[in-house]
C-alpha cells in the first residue's frame, strides 16, 4: 500500500475551515468539492494513458488520452457523495459505481446496504471514495470487494485518516503496491466512540444532516 499525505498550504487552509463546527452545510459541502479537486490531481497521477495522433494547426503530433476501459469513480454513500463532483471534474469521463456502507456505531462493523458496480471489474481503475478512514473498518471492506471483482488497482482519496485506519489497511493489505491511498490530513486518534480527533465529526451529517 503507499500512503500519500497532502502538503498543501491550501489544503491546510480548507481544511482548518472544514473543521470549524460553526461551519454550515452549504460551505462544508462546497469545501469538500474544492478540497477533492485538489486530490484528485495527486490521486490520478497513474491514470492509465495511451498514445494520440492528432494534427495541431502547426503539424502532426502525438499526445496521450485516457486509455480504455476508462477508470471507474466509486463514492461511498452518503459521505462519499459529497466528493463526487470534485473527482469527477478532472476524469468527466469516468464511469461512476455506487457503494452504500454504514458503520455500526454499537459494533463499528462496516454494512453493505447498496451496490450498484459492474459485476466485473477486470482490468479497470477504481478510484473510491470517501472522507472518513476511521477505524478503517468501511474502506477495507469496500476494497476488498473491488479486489474480488477484479480490479486492476484501488486509489482510495479521503479527507482525514486516523492512525489506527491506517493500520489496519496496513496490516490487511499492506504489501498491495496496487493500493494507493491519498488523504489531505493524518490526525491524532480515534475517541471512545471512534471518532477522528481533532476531526470534523459525522461526514455525512454534516454534508447532509442528521438522519
Ligand atoms: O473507518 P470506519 O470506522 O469504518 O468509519 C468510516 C465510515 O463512517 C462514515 O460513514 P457512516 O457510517 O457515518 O455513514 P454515512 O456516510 O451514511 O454517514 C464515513 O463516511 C466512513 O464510511
Ligand atoms: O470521525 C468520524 C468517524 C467516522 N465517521 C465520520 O463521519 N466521522
Ligand atoms: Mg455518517
Amino acid at each position: 500500500m503507499r500512503l500519500h499525505v497532502a502538503d498543501h498550504p491550501l489544503v491546510a487552509h480548507k481544511l482548518t475551515v472544514l473543521r470549524d463546527e460553526n461551519t454550515a452545510s452549504p460551505t462544508f459541502r462546497l469545501l469538500v468539492d474544492e478540497l477533492v479537486t485538489l486530490l484528485a490531481y495527486e490521486a490520478t497521477r497513474e491514470v492509465r494513458v495511451e498514445p494520440h495522433a492528432i494534427v495541431t494547426p502547426v503539424t502532426a503530433t502525438v499526445g496521450i488520452k485516457l486509455a480504455d476501459p476508462r477508470p471507474i469513480v466509486v463514492p461511498i454513500l452518503r459521505a462519499g457523495l459529497g466528493m463526487l463532483d470534485g473527482m469527477t471534474r478532472l476524469l468527466p469521463t469516468a464511469e461512476v459505481g455506487f457503494l452504500g456502507m454504514k458503520r455500526d456505531e454499537e459494533t463499528l462493523e462496516a454494512i453493505t446496504y447498496a451496490n450498484r458496480l459492474p459485476d466485473d471489474l477486470s482490468g479497470r481503475q477504481c478510484f473510491l471514495l470517501d472522507p472518513m478512514l476511521a477505524t478503517g473498518g468501511t474502506l477495507v471492506a469496500a476494497i476488498n470487494y473491488l479486489f474480488e471483482r477484479g480490479a486492476r488497482d484501488v486509489t482510495a482519496v479521503c479527507l482525514l485518516a486516523a492512525p489506527e485506519g491506517l493500520k489496519l489497511l496496513e496490516d490487511a493489505m499492506g504489501d498491495r503496491l496496487d493500493l494507493k491511498v491519498v488523504v489531505a490530513a493524518v490526525d491524532e486518534r480515534l475517541n471512545e466512540k471512534s471518532y477522528i480527533v481533532p476531526g470534523l465529526g459525522d461526514a455525512g451529517d454534516r454534508l447532509y444532516g442528521v438522519v
